[in-house]
């Protein structure tokens, strides 16, 4: 547990990943933070501990190189990183549609690479993660990606066919799940229900709700119909929501938040 890690890119995703790891007992001193921003570089070395700096250099020395800048700045640090990056090293990366192939062919051939599509929910260690290999990357190296991801929640390894879905379900997932919370603390607010009341039971509500169908791991739509009495209020509820085509709200933005993701990594 003790590889020297290095961080190009640290703002939301890679800042909540060195947390992560740094809670779980990894060394300050093993981990280097690349990053274009100076008071973000100010930030991460106060809160962290770690060092921070500018130069992509500082990963000459590591042995794992996560690569966490948005999709739109991968094709410039990828062409900095390929001239320091150590040949045994290998890189993870968290970037939104880029492939493995793609990230391959901007390295020196037969660079490991492992893709990965974390989420937000990381932040405090509840993360939903699906790791891929790269056509270099080794089971061991695979897995080493997964135990990181690991550090803060839960990850699976996946075919990487299948990450723009993931990316659809649960990379933008906790978006959605923060919209519905947002509205049925609207909804309350309508209705009459102090605000902070209505934040309260809405959030505790969706906390309740997530923690019983994982803890009894029944199927929701039978969790749903616990809720529902004949001819009460849940089904009047529910009435609407149907009315008003959820289901198919949902499978909309999951086609569009994949088809997003493979266009990002075209
Ligand atoms: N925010 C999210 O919910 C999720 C994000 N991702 C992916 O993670 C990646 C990072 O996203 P965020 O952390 O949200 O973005 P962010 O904008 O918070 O962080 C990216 C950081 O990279 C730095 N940066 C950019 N180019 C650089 C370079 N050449 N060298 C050093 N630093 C550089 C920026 O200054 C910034 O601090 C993206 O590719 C995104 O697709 C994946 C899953 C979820
Ligand atoms: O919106 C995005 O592109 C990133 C990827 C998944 C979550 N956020």
């Amino acid at each position: 547990m003790s590889q020297r890690l290095a961080f190009v890119g640290a703002g939301m995703m890679g800042g909540t990943l060195i947390a992560g790891l740094l809670a779980a007992g990894r060394q300050p001193a093993d981990i280097v933070a690349v990053e274009n921003r100076a008071e973000r570089r100010s930030k991460l070395s106060q809160e962290y501990g770690i060092e921070a700096v500018a130069e992509m250099s500082a990963i000459s020395g590591a042995e794992v190189v996560v690569l966490a800048v948005k999709p739109q700045a991968v094709d410039a640090a990828l062409a900095e990183l390929a001239e320091q990056l150590p040949a045994e090293a290998v890189l993870v990366s968290l970037c939104a549609g880029i492939s493995c192939s793609r990230i391959e062919d901007a390295l020196p051939a037969g660079q490991p690479v492992v893709r990965v599509m974390p989420n937000t929910p990381a932040q405090v260690g509840a993360g939903a993660a699906a790791v891929s290999a790269g056509s270099a990357a080794t089971t061991e190296q695979t897995e080493l990606a997964r135990d990181l991801l690991q550090t803060v929640g839960t990850a699976v390894i996946v075919p990487e066919s299948y990450l723009d879905a993931v990316t659809a379900v649960s990379g933008s997932g906790p978006a959605y799940l923060f919209l519905v919370a947002e509205s049925l603390i609207e909804s309350g607010v309508n209705l009459g229900l102090p605000r902070d009341i209505a934040t309260e039971l809405a959030v505790q509500t969706i906390f309740g709700s997530a923690t019983l169908l994982r803890e009894s791991g029944t199927h929701p739509a039978l969790l749903r119909e616990q809720v529902t009495s004949p001819g009460g209020t849940t089904a009047a509820g529910l009435g609407q929501l149907e009315e008003y085509r959820v289901r198919a709200a949902f499978a909309a933005a999951t086609r569009a938040a994949r088809d997003r993701s493979v266009e990002l990594g075209g």
